[in-house]
């Protein structure tokens, strides 16, 4: 059974329907990318799925479960990590604190949250910044801070909302590298929402596409850039004819 079932799932904001009836599934420890231009309904459906928004109709599996009508912290409790478009870490905590959050999903005790947190910044590369404040850092190491947070709560899933905005191309290949770890070493399934398309590409094994709330495209990264509809709805006839120049159509 897949870890993750997204089921005929309609969220609505008053008279506009964000998503409609999108469906999808996310096997155990696999990648999958979810994009589509902005407004598509990409967050939104994140959202759903973490248990930060009602959904209006639908339904959520997780790991056998119905998870439809859990919160966001207990679907966390249950091995489902997100990170956030915009990170919310707080500036007035050590980055080590900042972890804590996470492992803080796992244990009560200060103690083993503050050592899960120190051991998967070591993992991350980020273990000297652990004293540092937040505001200190730049966006690429805020970047790893929000994934050492996410991956310390010993996820089986995590959800990335553009964690590849605003790096530059050799920042960018850092971060793939470290994704491929935390799949590959960690076992963890990733489901990523990113415009950096060069990051789906890398690390996805399927693709699903969304353009104004609807699934339009699914399946692999390759044959879905070249999928008319899609090229249409999302990446447009430049990115086509690049890929041809590059002669990687
Ligand atoms: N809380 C909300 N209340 C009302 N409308 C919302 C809310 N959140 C999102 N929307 C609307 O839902 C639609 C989908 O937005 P969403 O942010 O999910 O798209 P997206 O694909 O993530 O876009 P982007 O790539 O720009 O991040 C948009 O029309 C947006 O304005």
């Amino acid at each position: 059974m897949a870890l993750l079932q997204v089921d005929k799932v309609t969220k609505r904001f008053g008279g506009l329907v964000a998503n409609h009836d999108v469906s999808f599934e996310v096997g155990q420890e696999e990648v999958v990318g979810l994009i589509g231009p902005n407004g598509a309904g990409k967050t939104t459906l994140f959202n759903c799925i973490a248990g930060f928004h009602q959904i209006t109709s639908g339904r959520v599996v997780f790991d056998g479960r119905d998870i439809t009508a859990l919160s966001d912290f207990q679907v966390a409790r249950l091995g489902l990590a997100r990170t956030f478009q915009i990170f919310q870490a707080s500036g007035d905590l050590k980055v080590v604190e900042n972890v804590m959050v996470g492992s803080f999903m796992r244990t009560g005790s200060r103690t083993a949250a503050r050592k899960a947190a120190l051991e998967t910044m070591e993992f991350l590369g980020i273990a000297d910044a652990a004293k540092a404040m937040m505001t200190e850092l730049p966006v690429a190491a805020q970047k790893r801070v929000a994934l050492a947070t996410a991956l310390a709560s010993d996820p089986k899933l995590i959800l990335l909302d553009e964690v590849g905005a605003g790096l530059n191309p050799s920042e960018i290949e850092g971060l793939i590298e470290l994704l491929r770890r935390i799949h590959g070493e960690r076992g963890v399934a990733l489901l990523l929402t990113e415009h950096v398309l060069e990051m789906v590409m890398k690390l996805s094994h399927r693709v699903v596409v969304l353009e104004s709330g609807e699934k339009i495209a699914e399946g692999d990264p390759a044959a879905v850039v070249k999928d008319p509809e899609v090229v249409r709805a999302y990446l447009g006839d430049h990115y086509v004819k690049r890929q041809q120049e590059n002669g990687d159509a």
